[in-house]
């Protein structure tokens, strides 16, 4: 049987970088893609150094063009085309009135834009490989329920649950699912960042600020990336067919619904 193949992106650090971990670990050959060659070469190396395949593809997800092309070079050379992880985001902290046109453009192109540019993407290689495939979408908890102070990044997570469902429509005729994960307050530098805002807004720390969003967590401790990563392995994964359109909370309990 040849081997599946994932790309996920936002690859070079992160929950995506677990997320590339854990599906070469699970067997797949996993595409890593970002805007930076050099960091997403340290991932490589360490896939490969425990015995993966990875394959380093540099693109900009907001930019339509460079994610076909960074699907067709994963399909080509990796020789097949299964999972697709849109997983790359931003996230900078806005309080309602100082949300600018630029950050509405700078927020909303990667994090909306590149998730329908990689489904897009992914359904073009599914359909002229001839088999149908999984589409994984990062959302978040901000995405389920309004986070204060993150009004263009929250609300970007409520659209790319929206276009899930949308789109987990359409292709079901094919086969094709497309879910997404919803991760919650995760130790990767895009939260210490929101953090330390919070932190230096209130004057305190940044583990204060981190411990001001993780005061709603039932299970009391903060997420690791690999908390997230293997939620998406069961998205990524069979035992995951029968479920299509859904948004699997990985965040400790904070949201119920
Ligand atoms: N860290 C957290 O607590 C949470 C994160 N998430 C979501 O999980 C995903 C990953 O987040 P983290 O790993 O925490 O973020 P991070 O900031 O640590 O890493 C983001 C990754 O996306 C890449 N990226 C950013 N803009 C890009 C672009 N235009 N083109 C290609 N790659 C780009 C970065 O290079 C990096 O590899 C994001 O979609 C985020 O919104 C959701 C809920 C909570
Ligand atoms: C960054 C994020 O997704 C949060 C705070 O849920």
């Amino acid at each position: 049987m040849t081997q599946k193949v994932a790309l996920v992106t936002g690859a070079s650090q992160g929950i995506g970088e677990a997320i590339a971990k854990r599906l070469a670990k699970d067997g797949f050959a996993v595409a890593l893609v970002a805007r930076h060659m050099d960091k997403l070469q340290k991932v490589q190396k360490e896939i490969e150094e425990a015995g993966g395949t990875a394959l380093p593809i540099v693109a900009d997800v907001s930019k339509r063009d460079e994610v076909f092309a960074a699907v067709n070079e994963a399909a080509d050379k990796l020789g097949d085309f299964n999972v697709m992880v849109n997983n790359a985001g931003v996230a900078p902290t806005t309080p309602i009135d100082t949300v600018t046109e630029d950050d509405m453009d700078y927020v909303y192109k990667i994090n909306v834009y590149g998730t329908v540019w990689g489904i897009q993407a992914a359904h073009a290689a599914f359909k002229k490989l001839g088999h149908p495939g999984k589409i994984i979408n990062a959302t978040s908890q901000a995405g389920v329920v309004g986070n204060p102070n993150l009004t263009v990044y929250s609300s970007s997570k409520f659209a790319i649950r929206g276009i899930t469902q949308v789109t987990a429509r359409e292709l079901a005729e094919e086969g094709t699912t497309v879910n997404c994960f919803a991760p919650g307050i995760v130790k990767t530098p895009m939260m210490y960042d929101i953090a330390h805002k919070v932190g230096q807004n209130a004057g305190k720390s940044d583990e204060w600020g981190m411990q001001t969003f993780a005061k709603d967590i039932a299970l009391k401790r903060l997420s690791e990336p690999e908390d997230v990563a293997n939620g998406v392995a069961f998205l990524a994964g069979s035992d995951s067919d029968y479920i299509t359109g859904q948004t699997l909370e990985v965040d400790g309990g904070m949201q119920f619904h």
